[in-house]
């Protein structure tokens, strides 16, 4: 099955203001749109929407395809060696950690607990766990942020590998991400 995220004339509310309203998104294989504006404007909350955590006030979101998000929150126990704490998850969804190490620059980091990541390192860890969960639609919320140039440089070099394999890709940013071929939405 080919992957697809459409979201129909959506509007958030939240906490009793209206956010945005009228945003429609239609992405299939290998398409990646990035979603831009200022601090609080509802980035964040438009791909909570978009992954089911976050209930629309109006409007249609529609899945094709499992759904990985990353974001602030590393889902990865603090206590246990990185490569471990991935492969917890990579038993779960049938991901390959690994991989997803050598892909993300951290093999060598595969012993050191994950509560003492730097900061970059925590980030690149949360977009290994997303390689890992084999999912063809990723919703990425600021994924560059704490990246060095060569962790940004990485970050394109995964989304474009994505995109080669059939996957689709939502991101939000306040940081310019220079990736190739995408779309645009400022909210
Ligand atoms: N649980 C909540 N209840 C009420 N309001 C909330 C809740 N969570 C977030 N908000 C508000 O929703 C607005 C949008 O937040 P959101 O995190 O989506 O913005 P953002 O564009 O991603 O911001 P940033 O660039 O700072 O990450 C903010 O004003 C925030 O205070």
């Amino acid at each position: 099955m080919s992957p697809a995220l459409r979201l129909e004339r959506v509007a958030c509310l939240r906490g009793g203001r209206l956010l945005f309203e009228g945003v429609d998104v239609t992405l299939g294989p290998a398409e990646a749109l990035v979603v831009t504006g200022p601090n609080g404007v509802g980035k964040s909350s438009l791909l909570r929407i978009a992954a089911g955590l976050l209930r629309a006030s109006a409007g249609t979101v529609t899945r094709e395809g499992k759904v990985a998000l990353a974001d602030d929150a590393l889902a990865l126990d603090e206590e246990q060696p990185l490569g471990r704490a991935l492969g917890f998850w990579g038993r779960i969804d049938g991901g390959a950690p690994a991989a997803a190490l050598a892909a993300t620059g951290l093999e060598a980091l595969a012993a050191v607990p994950v509560r003492w990541l730097s900061t970059g390192q925590r980030r690149r860890a949360g977009l290994a766990r997303l390689h890992a969960a084999g999912a063809p639609i990723w919703l990425l919320d600021e994924p560059g942020n704490g990246l060095d140039a060569d962790g940004l440089a990485m970050l394109a070099g995964l989304v474009a590998a994505h995109r080669a394999a059939g996957g689709l890709v939502l991101a939000a940013t306040h940081l310019p991400l220079d990736w190739p071929n995408t779309g645009g939405l400022a909210l």
